[in-house]
C-alpha cells in the first residue's frame, strides 16, 4: 500500500515502544497473558440488545470510514485448475498473480468442500455460541495459547474492542492423532465430541484446499510447483470461529478491525450476512458473500516468502443491527522453527523476469512473528513492518 496517500484515510499507525506493549493498543498488562486491567465481560446474550455500547468498543473514526465499492475480486475454477490443460493452468496463474501484486484477495470456487460439511460447520458454530457466558468460559483462551474461547478479547486489550466472539484451535498437519477431536474432548462441562469430528473434518478439509493453492501460487511465481507445498509441511494451522452478533450502534465499532493476517494464506467461509471488507485504491470494498465460494488472501508470511511481490492486503469485518454474523477463518502456518525466506528461484531472477528483485526482509521464523502478534503487538496495519523493526532491534541488543 502507499503509504503517504492510505495515512490520508486511515488512522495513522501506532507510535511503536518496541518489545514493551503500548498501552492504547495492548492491554496495560505485561503481555496478552497476563489479564486485563479493564473489568469487562461481554455477553453478547445481554449486549447485542444494548441501546449504547460499552466506550471500549468506540473506534476511532478513522478505522470506520464507510465503504464505496462492491471489490471486483477474481473467481478461480480450482477443479479447471486441477485438470485443464497447461494453457488454462497459464490462465488462472496470470489471473492469480495479476491480483496479487495489487491486493491479494481472490475467491475459488469448486473447490471440492462438501455443502454439508460447511453448513455442519455454522451449525456447530451457533450451538457454541448460544451456550450461556459461564459454559463457553469452560473453554475460554489459556493465557499464552492460540486456542479457546474469547468475548471481545477483553481479556488481552482494554481499548477498540472487536464486537465478536471468537473459538479458535490448532490443527497440526503432520499427520499424527486428531487434534481437534482432543481439543474439543479436553472441553470441561459440555459433549463437545461431535463438534470436536465436524471441525477436525473441516481443517482437513481446508488443509486440502491450501496446498491446492499453494501449487497455484507457486505456478503463478513460475517457481517449482511444490516448492510451497513442501515449505508447510507440519505446520500448525488455526483454525478461528468468528461470531459476530448484532450491534445497536454498528457505525461506531468493528467487529475485526483493519489489520493484515500475520499468518501465511487465510481460507475464509462467510454466511450469507456479508460484512468483510478490503482496503484497497484508497478505499474500503466489500467482499459479497458467495455461497459456493471461499475467501482466500495472502498474509504477511506468503508476502515476505515472495518477497514482497504479493500482498498483504489490509481488511476488516464490519457488524450490523439486524443480523448475527459467522465467518469460518482457517489460517495457514508453517512449521514454528521454519526459516521464511523466499525460494532460490524467485531471488535467482533478481527484479526483472518475474524475479522480485534483492531481499526485502531479513530471514525469521513463524514463532517469532506468531510470539511478536501474541505478546508484543496486537496485529493492525502495520504489523510486518513492526516486527521487522523489532527483530532487527532485538538481535542488535
Ligand atoms: C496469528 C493471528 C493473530 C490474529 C489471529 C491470527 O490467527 C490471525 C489474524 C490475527 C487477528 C485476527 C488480526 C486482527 C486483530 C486480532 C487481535 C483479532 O481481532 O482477532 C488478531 C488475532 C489475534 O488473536 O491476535
Ligand atoms: O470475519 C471476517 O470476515 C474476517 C475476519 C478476519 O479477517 C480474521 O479473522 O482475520
Ligand atoms: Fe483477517
Amino acid at each position: 500500500m502507499d503509504s503517504t496517500a492510505s495515512s490520508l484515510l486511515l488512522c495513522p499507525p501506532p507510535l511503536l515502544s518496541l518489545n514493551k506493549p503500548n498501552a492504547t493498543n495492548v492491554s496495560s498488562s505485561s503481555s496478552s497473558s497476563s489479564s486485563s486491567s479493564s473489568s469487562l465481560v461481554f455477553d453478547s446474550a445481554s449486549m447485542r440488545s444494548q441501546s449504547k455500547i460499552p466506550t471500549q468498543f468506540i473506534w476511532p473514526p478513522c478505522d470506520r470510514l464507510q465503504r464505496l465499492d462492491e471489490l471486483n475480486e477474481p473467481v478461480i475454477d480450482m477443479r479447471e485448475f486441477a485438470r485443464g490443460d497447461a494453457s488454462v493452468r497459464r490462465r488462472s496463474a496470470a489471473l492469480v498473480r495479476s491480483v496479487c501484486t495489487s491486493h491479494g484477495f481472490f475467491q475459488v470456487v469448486n473447490h471440492g468442500i462438501d455443502p454439508s460439511l460447511i453448513s455442519a460447520a455454522l451449525e456447530s458454530m451457533d450451538a457454541f455460541f448460544a451456550l450461556p457466558l459461564a459454559r463457553k468460559s469452560k473453554a475460554r483462551r489459556v493465557p499464552g495459547s492460540m486456542s479457546g474461547y474469547a468475548g471481545a478479547h477483553a481479556d488481552r486489550f482494554s481499548s477498540k474492542l472487536p464486537w465478536k466472539e471468537t473459538l479458535s484451535f490448532r490443527y497440526g498437519n503432520d499427520g499424527s492423532g486428531r487434534p481437534i477431536v482432543d481439543y474439543f474432548a479436553s472441553i470441561p462441562g459440555e459433549d463437545f465430541a461431535r463438534m470436536g469430528e465436524v471441525y477436525q473434518k473441516y481443517c482437513e478439509a481446508m488443509h486440502g484446499v491450501s496446498m491446492a493453492i499453494m501449487e497455484l501460487l507457486a505456478t503463478s511465481l513460475d517457481v517449482e510447483r511444490t516448492c510451497f507445498r513442501r515449505f508447510f509441511e507440519g505446520g500448525s494451522s488455526i483454525m478461528r470461529l468468528n461470531y459476530y452478533p448484532p450491534c445497536q450502534e454498528p457505525d461506531l465499532t468493528l467487529g475485526t478491525g483493519p489489520h493484515c493476517d500475520p499468518t501465511a494464506l487465510t481460507i475464509l467461509y462467510q454466511d450469507q450476512v456479508g460484512g468483510l471488507e478490503v482496503f484497497t485504491n484508497q478505499k474500503w470494498h466489500s467482499i459479497r458473500p458467495r455461497r459456493d465460494a471461499l475467501v482466500i488472501n495472502i498474509g504477511d508470511t506468503f508476502a515476505a516468502l515472495s518477497n514482497g511481490r504479493y500482498k498483504s492486503c489490509l481488511h476488516r469485518a464490519v457488524v450490523n443491527q439486524q443480523s448475527v454474523r459467522r465467518s469460518l477463518a482457517f489460517f495457514l502456518c508453517p512449521k514454528e522453527d521454519k526459516v521464511v525466506r523466499p525460494p532460490e528461484g524467485l531471488l535467482s531472477r533478481g527484479g526483472g523476469d518475474g524475479g522480485c528483485g534483492p531481499r526485502k526482509y531479513p530471514d525469521f521464523t513463524w514463532s517469532e512473528l506468531l510470539e511478536f502478534t501474541q505478546k508484543h503487538y496486537r496485529a493492525d496495519t502495520t504489523t510486518l513492518q513492526a516486527f521487522i523493526q523489532w527483530l532487527l532491534s532485538s538481535s542488535a541488543s
